[in-house]
């Protein structure tokens, strides 16, 4: 497989309504190819912030790929091959505990896994690997997002779990009512396996999670377009945030906060 020539240092998953980012200079789009077929879209390249970033859009743009289809492999691999060491996801949520409200951001510290069938890992085999995910998230990441959103006066959930769906469906109440249960406090379709490929690539990996609904455990279940509508709304909070936090990066992670860089180190046999 040819390498792209091009590089980044910081890579950007836009989820749902986040199909684009403004305040890019010297935009470039370039298609990747990768071993495991197309990634969701082209990547858009440029400058943020005199820092070097590519955007994706998770479900392509306009939004023509469902949670359970998207190629989650050849997206982290295409954002991998261009050498970013950061991704910051961005993702809407619904909400399963009072205190987290529609328009809120939350930066999530675990998950729970609740998909099905999807492509889970990059080591299929002779070579195996078994990474940790007892803390799924880049801890310096996580904190730097949760300081950006403070410091731009939105505040953020600095904690919470994701409990991640297959989708594309929602949740009925009485799954929705064993989610809250489990202690899970929001709920989307994407995370995973983003997540797992994420560290399996040893990229510095964290979601900045918008949180548009509650879920079906209130009295009006969500809908998409609900989500759409909330999404629209609140794009400008995380396009902020990013803008934001991407200046901030360090050039390399702090290695007393997080072992991403270092996460195959243990896992393979
Ligand atoms: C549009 S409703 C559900 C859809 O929104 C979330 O996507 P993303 O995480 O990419 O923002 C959720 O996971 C579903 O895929
Ligand atoms: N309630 C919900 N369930 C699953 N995914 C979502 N994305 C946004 N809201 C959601």
């Amino acid at each position: 497989m040819l390498e792209p020539s091009e590089r980044a240092e910081i890579g950007i998953i836009g989820g749902s309504g986040l199909y684009s980012l403004e305040g890019i200079e010297d935009v470039r789009e370039i298609k990747v190819h990768t071993p495991y077929g197309e990634p969701s879209d082209n990547l858009v390249l440029g400058s943020l912030g005199g820092r070097s970033v590519a955007f994706l859009p998770r479900h392509g743009r306009g939004h023509r790929i469902p949670p359970h289809r998207v190629n989650y492999r050849a997206n982290v691999w295409a954002l991998r091959s261009l050498g970013v060491s950061w991704v910051i996801s961005v993702s809407a949520v619904g909400s399963l505990v009072e205190e987290y409200r529609p328009g809120d951001l939350v930066v999530p510290d675990q998950f729970i896994d609740m998909t099905k069938r999807r492509e889970y890992t990059f080591f299929e085999g002779p070579r195996v690997a078994h990474v940790s995910m007892a803390d799924p998230f880049c801890e310096h990441l996580r904190r730097e997002l949760v300081n950006s959103a403070e410091r731009l006066g939105y505040g953020a959930h600095g904690s919470g779990t994701y409990l991640c769906i297959e989708g594309p469906r929602f949740s009925t109440r009485a799954e929705s009512r064993l989610w809250r249960s489990w202690g899970a406090h929001v709920i989307g379709m994407t995370l995973v396996p983003e997540v797992n490929l994420a560290c399996e690539a040893q990229i510095c990996y964290s979601v900045l999670a918008l949180v548009t609904d509650y879920d079906v455990w209130s009295e009006t279940p969500v809908t998409a377009e609900e989500v759409t509508t909330i999404m629209e709304k609140n794009t400008e909070k995380a396009k902020s945030v990013i803008s934001d936090v991407v200046r901030r990066l360090p050039r390399s992670p702090d290695a007393s906060l997080c072992g991403c860089c270092n996460s195959l180190s243990t896992a393979v046999i």
